[in-house]
This record gives C-alpha cells, structure tokens and sequence, in this order.
C-alpha cells in the first residue's frame, strides 16, 4: 500500500473487505479508487476486454480518466458473476439506459442479503422507475441503497475534499458504505429517504443543461442565482408530489448537487447546456462529449410525467422548447420571465397559478 493510501484511509474501515464496482466508466474508475486506497479489494467489472487489459497493465483507464493511474488491490475483469461473489457490497455505476439489462442478465450472481448501490443518476424509460426500483424489481433479495450527491467523478479521482449521501433504509447498508468509503478527502453523510435522494441525483442533470446554456449567454450573476434557486423550487415540487421527503432537497443530495452540477463545466450536462447556448447543435454536442449526460434523457421523460401528473415545471418546459421544439432561446427566456409572477417558496407561501 502507498504512502497516500494508509493516509486517506485513516476514518475508514481497518478490515480489508471485497467489493465490486460495475462499470468502467467516469464514476465506476473514481469509486474503484477510493474503495482501493481505503485498502479493499476492488472486483472491477466492465464490459470491455481492452479496457481490463489496460487497467491491468498500466493501471490507467485512458478512455475515461487518462490522467488517474489507479494502484492498490483492484481486479478489473470481464465476468461479472466472479467480481460480485462473496462482495460485501456492490456499486453499480451503469448508465440508466443499460441498468437493467445489465442486472436482469446477471441477476443470478447477486447473493440474498447481499448490499447493492446504485451510484446511477437517471430514471428508466418505461414506467418511470428509478435505479433503486430495477434493483428491488429484479434482484429483491439484496439490500438496497442510493449514492448520490455533489460528486463530480474528476475531482473525487483528485482527492479533492468531498462529500457524499447514503440513502438506504437498512442501517447495515448505510454503515457498510460509510465505513467502506469514507476516508479523510470522502465523506459520506447519510439518508433514509432512497426516493428523494436518488430522485434529486436524476433531476439536477436537467438543471445543469439550464444552467450551461445560461453560462453560454452570459447572462449574469444574479441570472445564476436565480436559476439555481428556481431549479431547487421546481425540483423539490415534483419529487414531493412523487411522495419524496422535501427536507431531503435541503442536503448534499439536493442543493448541494445542484450548486455544483449548475456551476462547473467540469459537469457532462453543464457542458451540454453550454455547447447548445453557443449554437451546437443537441446531437452533436452528445456525440462530441463521449460520456452520459443522463439529463438529455431526464428531461424528457419528466417534461412527459410532470404533464401527466399536472406539475407545473417551466423550466423543464423551456427546456424542452429549446431542445426539440426549436424554439428560440431569447423568446424561451422572455416567456420565463414575463409569466404570472408567483409564490417564493410554496411551502411556506401556496402557488396560486399554474404558470
Ligand atoms: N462521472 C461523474 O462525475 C458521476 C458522478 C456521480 C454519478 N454519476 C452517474 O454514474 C452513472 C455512470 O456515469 P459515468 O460518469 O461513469 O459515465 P461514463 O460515460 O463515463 O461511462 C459509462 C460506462 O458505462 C458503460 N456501459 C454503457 N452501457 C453499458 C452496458 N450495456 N453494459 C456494460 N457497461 C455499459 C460504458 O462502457 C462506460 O464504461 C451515470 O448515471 C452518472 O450520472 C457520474
Ligand atoms: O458530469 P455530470 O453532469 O454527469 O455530473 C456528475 C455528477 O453527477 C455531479 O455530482
């Protein structure tokens, strides 16, 4: 173990534990690190033979995080049955579009009573069902829980200080994951509303292309905050009336995750955004990130749910104007701006329009 391992491990766990990650990409390479310099030894599952090769060799994932050499026990490996035997804990950082080919496929390997994490900030097409419910459908005999909050995969490969929320309404699963991850630059704070947490991880995405376009017009300071503000006020509206913990978008998982995702470009969706604002365009902008940014397809499958369920969202529908309606950005902002004046926080004060 390196010098830099036994010092981040100082507030973790003693014991070395087997865990698995499930996914090469961004976040499944920042997670495996952290697990590795904890001192736990990490089942690295991804779909691609190349990739386990380099990693193996070189210690780099060059395609995700070319300048992350990662060290300690990691096993990068192609089968997933073998890298989730016997693990105390399974992160599955997957992208939501795949999630749950990737488990039904291999429910089998999952043990009962077994601990997995979904480290996914998305929402499944049909039925609108969140990562924590594919994993409750398909494999019900594990404990679930959510990691979600201010976590830009980068920065956490940095060591850069961070924070993090278990949401989990098993206590083991939160200990376990604390315990598993926490060291002196990750923190991880915990949660029982799994809802609200995962729902807050999946929305912020939609916020954080707001935001980037906003950033591309240059619209100002104030512009920002009230962006953020608003976005926090719409979210917060349409996960309560899905049954979240409104108190829950108070946290690191809610406006904690949304100040970061809405002010860095070092977030995909940020990116997004701000390659649309300076007139790429939506198809493009995708294709020349290379990465998820899961809040493309967020955006329309909540704009169609908030329709359903009758919640007013006008920044989602903006939005979506812009994105696949063509509308004209300025008319969008214009309509924003010159709608019903209405509550500032509708719990304390009730909205009295729809708009
Ligand atoms: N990168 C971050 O900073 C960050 C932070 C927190 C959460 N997340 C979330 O984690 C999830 C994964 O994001 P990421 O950043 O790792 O994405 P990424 O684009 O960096 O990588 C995606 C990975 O998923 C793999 N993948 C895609 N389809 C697959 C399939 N069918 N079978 C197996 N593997 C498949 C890809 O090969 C790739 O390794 C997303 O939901 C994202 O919102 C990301
Ligand atoms: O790069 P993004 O936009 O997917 O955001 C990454 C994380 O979700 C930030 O918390």
């Amino acid at each position: 173990m390196s010098e830099q391992t036994s010092s981040a491990r100082q507030h973790s766990s003693e014991e070395t534990m087997d865990v698995a990650v499930l996914g090469g990409g961004s976040f499944g390479t920042a997670m495996t690190k952290v697990l590795a310099e904890n001192g736990h030894r990490v089942h690295f599952w991804m779909r691609d033979e190349h990739q386990v090769k380099e990693i193996r060799e070189t210690g780099i994932n060059s395609r995700y995080m070319p300048d992350v050499s990662l060290s300690g026990d990691i096993l990068p490996t192609t089968d997933l049955e073998a890298a989730v035997a016997g693990a105390v804990a399974v992160f599955v950082a997957i992208p939501s579009k795949a999630f749950r080919t990737v488990i039904r496929e291999h429910a089998g390997a999952f043990e009962a009573g077994q601990a997995v994490i979904s480290l996914t900030k998305g929402i499944e097409k049909d039925g609108f069902r969140l990562m924590s419910e594919i994993l409750q459908e398909e494999i019900p005999r594990s404990k679930i829980g959510v990691l979600s909050g201010p976590n830009l995969a980068q920065e956490i490969a940095n060591r850069d200080l961070t924070a993090t929320v278990i949401a989990a309404k098993d206590p083991d699963v939160r200990n376990v994951v604390q315990s598993l991850l926490g060291c002196e630059y990750f923190r991880v704070y915990a949660n029982v509303d799994v809802y609200g947490v995962e729902l807050a991880g999946a929305l912020k995405n939609i916020y954080a292309i707001v935001a980037g376009l906003a950033s591309a017009l240059d619209l100002g300071e104030n512009a920002k905050a009230m962006l953020i503000t608003r976005s926090l006020a719409e979210m917060s509206r349409f996960a309560v009336s899905l049954g979240a913990n409104p108190m829950t978008f108070m946290g690191l998982a809610g406006v904690g995750d949304l100040i970061v995702t809405c002010s860095s470009s070092k977030s995909r969706n940020f990116r997004i955004g701000y390659a649309v604002g300076k007139g790429q365009g939506l198809d493009e902008a995708a294709a020349e990130l290379g990465q998820v940014a899961e809040g493309i397809r967020t955006l329309l499958l909540v704009k169609e749910k908030a329709e359903d369920m009758g919640v007013p969202m006008p920044l989602v529908g903006g939005m979506y104007k812009i994105l696949y309606g063509g509308a004209a950005i300025r008319d969008v902002i214009n309509g924003l701006m010159m709608a019903v004046q209405n509550s500032d926080v509708e719990f304390i004060l009730p909205r009295t329009t729809s708009s």
